[in-house]
């Protein structure tokens, strides 16, 4: 699918991005501007769309975003249309609500840009009230769990990470509500790519969480993705060999 560039009334012709950014976007009206105002130069910012009803799509297009729209709701239908609909050779995922900032996603993008590493993770360094302790436990049980099975160094799915858009696409996804990023880190190391860490900051959002606010939605999430390991367990083959040519598809 080919997008249109990004609008720039006042600034004149923009350059192709390097890197697409998508951002799942479920009523974040209230924390759109401030983050793409801080959105990198050579980084586009494509807002998914899934079922606003707070007037999140007019404010996106508003602020110079590529806006996309996804009928299903759920972070993995939203995080996939967006790597669809995606263009640039990198492709970086960002939450929409104001707890991760845009001005560092260039430390994520850096060494998949530089063929340094196939998928990079942003791992979370969480401000006081940031992160709900249970979906804190959850992930940190989540990510031993993950070394434990693939021998990778991984302590967070990082919801800010970023791959080259072939490759991800090469990887045979499927949309998998708040699973997707953890099918994603099992698919990549399962075929050997070069998976980083890179430290990140975390902040409170702006707004209500919609996934891990309550014990209940961190239950949730964290169903789906026991499910997703149990059913997807022949992804996982320890390696440890880094890929040669770069990036494996
Ligand atoms: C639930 C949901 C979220 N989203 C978007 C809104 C936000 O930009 C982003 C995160 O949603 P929040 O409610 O803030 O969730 P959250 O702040 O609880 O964040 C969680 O997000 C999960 C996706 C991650 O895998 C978890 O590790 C955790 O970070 O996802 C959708 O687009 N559609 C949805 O149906």
């Amino acid at each position: 699918m080919n997008l249109p560039a990004s609008p720039s009334p006042d600034r004149g012709p923009v350059p192709p991005a390097l890197v697409d950014v998508v951002l799942p976007c479920l009523d974040e009206a209230a924390a759109l501007p401030g983050l793409l105002a801080r959105m990198p130069s050579g980084h586009r910012a494509i807002v998914v769309d899934n079922g606003s009803t707070d007037g999140s799509a007019d404010v996106a297009r508003a602020h110079g975003a590529v806006v996309v729209h996804e009928d299903r709701r759920g972070y993995g239908a939203a995080a996939h249309a967006g790597l669809l609909a995606a263009t640039a050779d990198v492709v970086a995922f960002c939450d929409a609500d104001g707890s991760f900032d845009p001005a560092e996603l260039p430390r994520v993008t850096a060494p998949v840009l530089g063929g340094e590493a196939d998928l990079v993770l942003g791992r979370r360094r969480p401000a006081r009230g940031s992160w709900p302790a249970h979906a804190r436990l959850a992930n940190a049980v989540l990510a031993a769990e993950l070394r434990r099975r693939t021998g990778r160094q991984v302590h967070d799915l990082g919801p800010m990470r970023a791959a080259r858009r072939d490759a991800l696409l090469g990887l045979a996804l499927a949309d998998r509500r708040s699973g997707y990023p953890l099918e994603v880190f099992l698919r990549a190391a399962a075929a050997g790519w070069r998976i980083d860490e890179v430290d990140v900051a975390y902040r409170p959002r702006v707004g209500r969480s919609k996934v891990t606010g309550t014990v209940r939605g961190t239950i949730t999430a964290v169903r789906d993705m026991s499910r997703l390991l149990a059913t997807q367990a022949s992804y996982v083959q320890p390696s440890t060999a880094p890929a040669t040519d770069g990036v494996a598809a």
